[in-house]
């Protein structure tokens, strides 16, 4: 790995920390009407969308809706080195915790077979302009964006994660589309 990588990771992690609980949610609640509004989410039927980790957009309360709206949601597993499935997901409240900390889908939720997700919305800890994605390091979503089509890709990020230049190596996935709740960023005509 890089230099610059661990370089970006640690300061996007010293910049994410001091947002305020109340500008966390202000963010929040911004991103989620932005997502409910675009014409790709509302023909989207199966979501893969994440349980945020500290420091990452929460999209708690979009997924609480689409589930409500009878949508399938999905949220990553870990099921290996550097290897997640998505898992369906029943409500926000169901949620366990799993590895590394984060909350996952309860013990047995089935797995999609990645290739019929219509939208998938991707954490990261910085992007740039141009689709490039910082992310925690294990390379989960390289693996398991690389065959899928980027039309359906959506990154997810407060707006002080976009930052000039990602560094990138050779297996880094470009993400088409990035949203912020300022921002809609895309790379798709
Ligand atoms: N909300 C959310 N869920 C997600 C991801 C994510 O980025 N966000 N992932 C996307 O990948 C996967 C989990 N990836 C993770 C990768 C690394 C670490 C982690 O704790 N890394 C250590 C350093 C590890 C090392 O280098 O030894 C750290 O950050 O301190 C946690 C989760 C699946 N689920
Ligand atoms: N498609 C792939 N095939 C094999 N190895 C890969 C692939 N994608 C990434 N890796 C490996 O995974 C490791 C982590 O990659 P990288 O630093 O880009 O992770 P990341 O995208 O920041 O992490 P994450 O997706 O977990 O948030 C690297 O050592 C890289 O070589």
């Amino acid at each position: 790995m890089t230099q610059s990588k661990k370089e970006l990771r640690k300061v996007m992690r010293d910049r994410l920390r001091r947002v305020s609980p109340a500008g966390q949610t202000r963010r929040n609640t911004a991103i989620c009407t932005r997502i409910a509004v675009l014409p790709q989410y509302k023909k989207a039927g199966r979501i893969m969308a994440y349980l945020n980790m500290p420091g990452e957009a929460s999209l708690d309360g979009l997924m609480e809706q689409a589930i409500r709206e009878g949508r399938q949601v999905y949220v990553p597993r870990c099921v290996g080195p550097g290897r997640m499935e998505a898992v369906l997901l029943p409500s926000v409240a169901a949620a366990e915790t799993g590895a590394y900390g984060i909350r996952t889908a309860p013990e047995g939720s089935l797995a999609a077979d990645p290739a019929d997700l219509d939208m998938i919305l991707i954490p990261g800890l910085a992007f740039d302009v141009w689709g490039h994605r910082l992310g925690r390091g294990a390379g989960f979503y390289d693996r398991f964006l690389q065959s899928l089509r980027p039309a359906g890709m959506l990154a997810v990020a407060w707006d002080m994660q976009i930052v000039p230049l990602v560094p990138i190596e050779a297996h880094d996935v470009i993400i088409p589309s990035v949203l912020t709740e300022t921002r809609y960023i895309t790379q798709l005509k």
